[in-house]
């Protein structure tokens, strides 16, 4: 089967290409981009004059919450989620029920991933046994089995030795640790971000400079070890400045930025919206501003999703009684197409930000670009279509999002993994 996507604005960092181009694949691969390739070289012919051809995207932190918490998500709705999204590699934590702490737990969600085979799933596993933060995980035997980096997400060793340790294990292992970098003494009790709006609405806080503590603890250890940081979910300034000091350095730091992040403010939690909370808190104006600039100047590597699925039930509590975490996989694009339409980001970088980065901060070599011999992996988008976020457009099994019910700009029509159209918008 030869697929010829004809006519579409093929924006594709990784070989500096932004311009109309054909595109043709053949089995997994991709086989040319050219100005002009002629019909007859292909068996199927897709016509995406008007839409920007990209090459697919890949989240580098999704929790997809199998095994154990199937009534949140489960691999195969994340999965579904994701290429609906445009996603078509997903790097999912470890905070599962067992945690990924060991190969046969990793084992399980690669074959899971391939069963259903709609996009990658690459496994991330964990920083510590049972993410307690005393002993480490299998992380060699882990590695055999598969997975792309190790964290603790949702958790931070308190112990620095312990990550130290962690981190000798992944520099000579050759993968990235993906820090959830925060200091739990000092945001311990809190459910929002500190300021005049917690206290107004009498829910406790946890000041940004918890995240900035335990970023440049995290930072200052990579340093000592030499190994590969990855910075998970920053939402505040302070944050940044210490990894925009630490690059500047030759520290090896890289980091995400979600949406909701470099979107929404507190105020969104007004009202005690549930599915407005998450860990980090959405910040003040300045933290968002911070983000958007840090995205801009590329002190921000990447854009993450951070989709954190808990059930309708789980969200419908008192605020301090509700979980953190929102789902994120299918606003992703109309969220990071907005700070290109405000002019934070050119097309490019934001393609840059979702897919040529994240491929390179896990060492996968064959995503994130369609240059001849990658593998065929595609998000066909419109930038400019707009959507209701409805609870039939959801495909994964939470709905727990600020953006329900609101209307997005920006919407993927086809997504095809490994050459297989795995979405298509009806
Ligand atoms: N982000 C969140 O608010 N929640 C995440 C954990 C995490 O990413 O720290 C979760 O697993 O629900
Ligand atoms: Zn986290
Ligand atoms: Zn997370």
């Amino acid at each position: 089967m030869r697929v010829l996507l004809k006519g579409g604005r093929v924006v594709d960092p990784s070989q500096n290409l932004d311009g109309t181009y054909d595109v043709l694949i053949e089995g997994n691969r991709v086989v040319k981009v050219e100005k002009k390739i002629d019909r007859v070289e292909a068996t199927k012919v897709i016509d995406v004059s008007g839409l920007i051809v990209s090459p697919g995207f890949i989240d580098l932190h999704t929790h997809l919450r199998e095994p154990g918490q199937e009534w949140k998500e489960d691999i195969e709705t994340g999965s579904q989620a994701a290429v609906a999204g445009g996603f078509t590699s997903v790097c999912c934590m470890a905070n599962t029920d067992p945690v990924n702490d060991n190969p046969s737990v990793t084992k399980y969600i690669v074959d899971r991933g391939k069963e259903v085979g709609l996009c990658d799933v690459f496994p991330i596993g964990a920083i510590t046994k049972g993410l307690k933060g005393e002993e480490l995980a299998e992380i060699g035997l882990m590695v055999k089995a598969g997975i792309v980096a190790i964290s603790d997400d949702g958790e931070s060793p308190r112990d620095s030795r312990v990550l130290r340790n962690a981190m000798d294990y992944a520099r000579s292992l050759g993968i990235p640790v993906f820090t959830h970098s925060e200091d739990k003494t000092l945001s311990a009790g809190g459910h929002m971000n500190e300021g005049p709006l917690s206290t107004r609405l009498g829910i406790p806080g946890m000041p940004p400079e918890a995240e900035d503590i335990g970023t440049m603890r995290d930072i200052l250890i990579a340093k000592l070890t030499g190994a590969h940081i990855h910075v998970c979910h920053v939402s505040s300034k302070g944050a940044l400045k210490i990894i925009e000091e630490a690059k500047g350095d030759g520290v090896r730091v890289t980091c995400e930025i979600t949406p909701h992040h470099f979107t929404l403010t507190e105020d969104a939690v007004e009202g005690f919206n549930t599915n407005a909370k998450m860990c980090p808190p959405l910040r003040t104006k300045d933290h968002v501003e911070a983000c958007r600039i840090a995205l801009k100047k590329g002190v921000a590597d990447s854009i993450a999703t951070d989709h954190a699925p808990h059930s309708e039930d789980e969200k419908l509590v008192e605020f301090c009684r509700a979980p953190f975490g929102i789902i994120g996989l299918q606003t992703a694009l109309p969220l990071s197409l907005n700070l290109v339409r405000e002019g934070y980001l050119t097309l490019s970088q934001m393609i840059e930000k979702l897919s040529t980065n994240p491929s390179r901060i896990i060492g996968k070599r064959d995503i994130g670009s369609l240059k001849p011999g990658s593998r065929a992996n595609v998000t066909v988008f419109d930038p400019e279509e707009e959507f209701v976020l409805t609870k039939e457009e959801i495909k994964s099994k939470s709905c727990n999002t600020p953006f329900l019910n609101k209307r997005l700009r920006g919407r993927v029509k086809i997504t095809i993994y490994n050459g297989k159209i795995v979405f298509k918008d009806k």
